[in-house]
């Protein structure tokens, strides 16, 4: 039997890689989803996901899920972390790689943190996952926001290099993502 569930999200190649996650494993997830524009909050990666899922179930009046990934660079003590999207629009894959030139370290870790709401007033609950690796001069395909420089851990290539299968099995989303299947499955038994 499988459950749908709304995603909330403006981003198709997040969306992609939700539904290939959500639907392999014993209890598949079916998603269907919206595109509401959602102002985001300033502040940590938690507070961030919690307002950007109460009022995408406001806006939806019923259950949902949304997501926030945040790139989160060691030298930068966890910055620019879920500010990531306006510093790879302003700089490209180049201009991040050189913010972090004369730094020790070029380290970085993917956070992604989902938010599930069971519907307008309620409190969401978050599901986080993360990937270790390091920021590189781009390599592989740059459709993706900034998989082209980011080479997780002992993996010799950077997400955009990677066939999917092999990304959505080691990456930050399907690490978050398993948390929220198990959370889900609680409640249906
Ligand atoms: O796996 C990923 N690999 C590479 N880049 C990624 C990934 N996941 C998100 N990204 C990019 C999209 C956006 O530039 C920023 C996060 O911002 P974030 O607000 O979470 O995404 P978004 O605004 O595109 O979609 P949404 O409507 O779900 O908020 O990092
Ligand atoms: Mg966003």
């Amino acid at each position: 039997m499988t459950s749908k569930l709304t995603f909330v999200t403006g981003n198709a190649n997040k969306l992609k890689e939700v539904k290939a996650i959500l639907s392999k494993g014993s209890h598949p997830i079916e998603i269907d989803s919206q595109e509401l524009d959602i102002p985001e909050l300033q502040g940590t990666t938690q507070e961030v996901a919690i307002a950007k899922c109460k009022r995408a179930a406001e806006l939806l009046g019923g259950p949902c899920i949304t997501e926030d990934t945040a790139l989160c660079f060691v030298a930068l003590k966890g910055l620019p972390g879920p500010y990531i999207k306006h510093f790879l629009l302003a700089l490209g894959h180049d201009g991040l790689n050189k913010m972090l030139d004369g730094f020790p370290t070029r380290e970085a870790w993917a956070l992604c943190t989902f938010a599930y709401s069971a519907g307008p007033g309620t409190e969401p609950v978050l599901f986080e996952g993360r990937t270790d690796g390091t920021i590189v001069p781009a390599r592989g395909p740059g459709h993706f926001g900034w998989d082209s420089c980011f080479e997780p851990l002992g993996t010799g290539s950077t997400y955009a290099e990677m066939p999917t299968d092999q990304k959505n099995s080691i990456s930050h989303r399907y690490k978050a993502l398993e948390k929220l299947r198990e959370y889900l499955q609680s409640l249906a038994t």
